[in-house]
């Protein structure tokens, strides 16, 4: 028998209008317990201000809000986490003295020594804020949202601006935190954050959910299976037909195939310089070209 999981947080005919500006369109997504949920999309999708009306900062236009299936109370705000992607530390006090702080707010505090641990504070705990790096800062700011142990925990953007070794620390603690059980709700310009990081993905655009699945699925559903890059120079007479999807893009050629063989020994007939062809498996940036037409990142 085929069981549901009630989702843990739950929207319904959200709609945010900022004057003529439809920054979100009359969208629902329900979010099962115990995953990481990733809203990608390009700038000015939409994503941060759906994300926001789900944390409860902004009341939208139009639409419900279910937190455990019910109407959030205003204890909402005190039993998720949130990350945020610009938040002032005092610069005098230490790493230490700051989660110190924010611990003896709450009642259910995790415990400190636990969540150091979690987070690979215990090098920088004598440090004053100002004074640490950017990853060391996201991995604090990650520790204070955590610092009332909540069951939902939304992160905005995590990694941006960070070098790739502080986004593959940040990376393991977030898997760490998913695998305790917690949901986690993430916004990203980034496909491959996403596609390390969650189980299930919702791509937005103009301010709508335009596909949603694991990054499998979509990467099953919504490309050819294959992916043959060349310069941007190479292929100029191919267009895309029955073997080729053409996506011709500022530094590449990116040719969509199901055939592999047919497709190169095509490119071959057709005298195209394959020296610098590179083959692929696609990712989530090409169902995001496809559905849309657009790169992540423009
Ligand atoms: N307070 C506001 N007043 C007016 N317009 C706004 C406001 N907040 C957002 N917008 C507009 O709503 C649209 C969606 O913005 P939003 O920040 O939610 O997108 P985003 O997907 O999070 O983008 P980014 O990835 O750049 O953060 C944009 O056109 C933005 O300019």
């Amino acid at each position: 028998m085929k069981t549901t999981t009630a989702p843990i947080l739950e929207c319904r005919g959200i709609i945010q209008r900022y004057g003529r500006l439809t920054a979100v369109d009359d969208l629902s997504l329900a979010v099962p317990p115990g995953i990481c949920f990733g809203l990608l999309g390009p700038n000015g999708a939409g994503k941060t201000t759906l994300i926001e009306i789900l944390e409860d900062i902004i009341r939208p236009t139009a639409g419900e809000v279910f937190y455990l299936g019910k109407p959030r109370t205003s204890l909402f705000r005190q039993q998720i986490g949130i990350m945020f992607q610009q938040t002032a530390l005092l610069a005098f006090m230490t790493v230490q003295e700051t989660l110190a702080t924010f611990h003896k707010l709450f009642d259910k505090a995790y415990d400190l020594e636990e969540l150091i641990r979690l987070c690979h504070l215990d090098d920088i705990r004598k440090q004053l804020n100002d004074k640490i790096s950017g990853g060391q800062r996201q991995r604090l700011l990650l520790a204070l949202a955590l610092i009332n142990q909540p069951e939902l925990l939304f992160l905005d953007e995590p990694s941006t601006g960070l070098d790739p070794q502080a986004r593959r620390n940040l990376w393991d603690i977030v898997h760490q935190v998913r695998s305790q059980g917690k949901t986690i709700i993430l916004t990203t310009h980034y496909m491959d954050e996403a596609q390390h990081l969650c189980d299930i993905v919702s791509i937005m655009d103009h301010g709508r959910i335009i596909a949603t699945g694991s990054p499998q699925q979509l990467i099953a559903r919504h490309t050819r299976g294959i992916n043959i890059t060349l310069p941007p120079d190479a292929a100029e007479a191919i267009t895309s037909n029955a073997i080729f999807q053409v996506n011709r893009l500022a530094d590449r050629v990116v040719l969509q195939v199901t055939d592999l063989n047919r497709a190169i020994q095509a490119l071959l007939e057709a005298s195209v310089d394959l020296t610098h062809m590179s083959v692929q498996s696609p990712t989530l940036e090409t169902v995001f070209l496809n559905l849309t037409g657009r790169k992540l990142r423009e």
